[in-house]
């Protein structure tokens, strides 16, 4: 890998970086295609996506039943950490249950009540990988917001991962299907004879997925575009290169669109990076995914003029996940404010949030950091306000209301606040 200077990168370049889309923008028109048919034939283009994108013949789409027996047959060991994983994401969104709450303002009661959405979709993917991690980090903060009906749908194959069945189980999910990429959100967003639709759909998944997620919105709500893995180390020069390389390679192995950087103001350090991702590439079961991401323009080792440089570079990037590995890494990331996760220090590998820290791994990606957190159990939950005057509280703004409703030209407004008070 070569480093490239940061004050020499072209507009072009720039706009790569910091406007990427993980591929996502060049699977818009495969995706409208499927979803269309999916609504006209139901069950039968699932069946037949299968076929072309999956490889195999799809008998049930719908699995439960297999989803629980897996659980069953699941090997104890893995079982086990599977549990531990659980556990730990379980525990962290247990913390972020909001409670309802009322207040007085001034005489006026008012409040904010939370409660869970009823149908959610929960997308865990698997194409080139499974992936019951995903699994668990999508349905574990649905169940805990108190969602009554989660689906999950995940791609078929002739023989199903069963530990991405078995978590799916483990995890509390309602019904399974067995249906992937846009087929999966277009089943889910509209319902076919098998799959009934939901009335909002989260989770990761490749271009296809994502593109379809995009595409969907208008009719169903979604989380957010959670696509190809992201990954920005910012690094100082006491940064250990093997391990900022070891981060960047890792979350390159998910998918030739995903997009990895390191950037650092120590040039002596991004030397060394760039030695060695290619060193630790070599030989990976996944090298050629691997090598791919590497090559794209999205990705790179950059090398900044200073330290606030490299900031500036990672907060205009947003990525999915930060990595700081720095000498005083609070004070970084007090100058960041758009990251889907961050990691701080050289013993919180990306990899730690990705599978059993207990922090959520599904985040949004192609800059929506700018905009959005990751998935929480606030993704599961709408909220409604509440108030309550009396008759004190209300004589309070009474003028104020009639002015503003007359201002608006909405006289009846006015009227149904002055006939509290006409009637004494
Ligand atoms: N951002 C996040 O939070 C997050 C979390 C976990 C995983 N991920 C990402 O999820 C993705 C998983 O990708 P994956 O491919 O392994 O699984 P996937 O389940 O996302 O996609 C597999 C499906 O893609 C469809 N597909 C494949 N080739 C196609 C084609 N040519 N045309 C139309 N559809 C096609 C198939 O229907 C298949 O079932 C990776 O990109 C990974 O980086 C992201
Ligand atoms: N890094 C992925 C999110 O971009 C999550 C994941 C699942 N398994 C391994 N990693
Ligand atoms: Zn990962």
């Amino acid at each position: 890998m070569n480093v490239q200077c940061i004050s020499e990168l072209t507009p072009d370049e720039r706009r790569v970086l910091f406007k990427r889309s993980g591929g996502v923008t060049d699977a818009k028109d495969t995706a409208r295609e499927i979803i269309g048919r999916v609504r006209e034939e139901g069950d039968v283009a699932l069946r037949d996506y299968a076929r072309e994108f999956d490889g195999c013949e799809v008998g049930n789409i719908d699995i439960t039943a297999d989803a629980a027996r897996a659980s069953e047959e699941l090997d104890a060991d893995l079982r086990a950490h599977i549990e531990t994983a659980a556990a730990n994401i379980r525990a962290f969104h247990e913390a972020q249950v909001p409670d309802d709450w009322r207040q007085s303002f001034g005489g006026r009661e008012l409040g904010r009540r939370f409660r869970p959405i009823k149908r959610v979709g929960v997308y865990a993917p698997g194409g080139t990988a499974s992936y019951p991690s995903s699994a668990l980090m999508g349905i574990i903060p649905a169940a805990v917001a108190g969602v009554e009906h989660i689906a999950v749908a995940t791609p078929p194959a002739e023989t199903l991962d069963p530990v991405t069945l078995a978590a799916i189980h483990i995890a509390g999910a309602d019904a399974v299907y067995q249906v992937g990429g846009a087929q999966a959100v277009a089943a889910l967003a509209y319902g076919t004879e098998t799959v009934s639709s939901v009335e909002k759909i989260t989770g990761p998944g490749n271009r296809f997925v994502t593109a379809a997620k995009a595409d969907v919105r208008g009719d169903v709500d979604i989380d957010f575009l959670a696509g190809p893995s992201e990954i920005l180390v910012l690094a100082d020069s006491t940064a250990n290169p093997a391990f900022v390389a070891a981060d960047v390679v890792a979350q390159a192995e998910h998918d030739p669109n995903a997009s990895v950087v390191a950037v650092t103001d120590s040039e002596a350090l991004a030397e060394s990076i760039a030695e060695s991702i290619d060193a630790q590439a070599s030989g990976r079961e996944r090298e050629d995914i691997i090598r791919e991401t590497l090559s794209s323009d999205a990705s790179g080792v950059f090398l900044a003029r200073s330290i606030s440089e490299a900031v500036l570079f990672a907060e205009e990037y947003a990525p999915e996940h930060l990595s700081i590995q720095a000498d005083d890494d609070e004070a970084l990331l007090e100058r960041i404010d758009s990251a889907g996760s961050v990691f701080l220090g050289p013993y919180t590998p990306v990899a730690a949030g990705d599978y059993a820290s207990g922090t959520n791994h599904v985040l949004p990606t192609n800059g929506g950091a700018r905009v959005t957190g990751g998935l929480s159990v606030e993704t599961f939950l709408r909220s409604s306000t509440v108030q309550r005057l009396d008759r004190e509280s209300l004589s309070n703004i009474r003028d104020t209301i009639t002015a503003l409703a007359t201002a608006e030209g909405l006289e009846a407004h006015a009227v149904s606040v002055e006939r509290r008070f006409s009637e004494e």
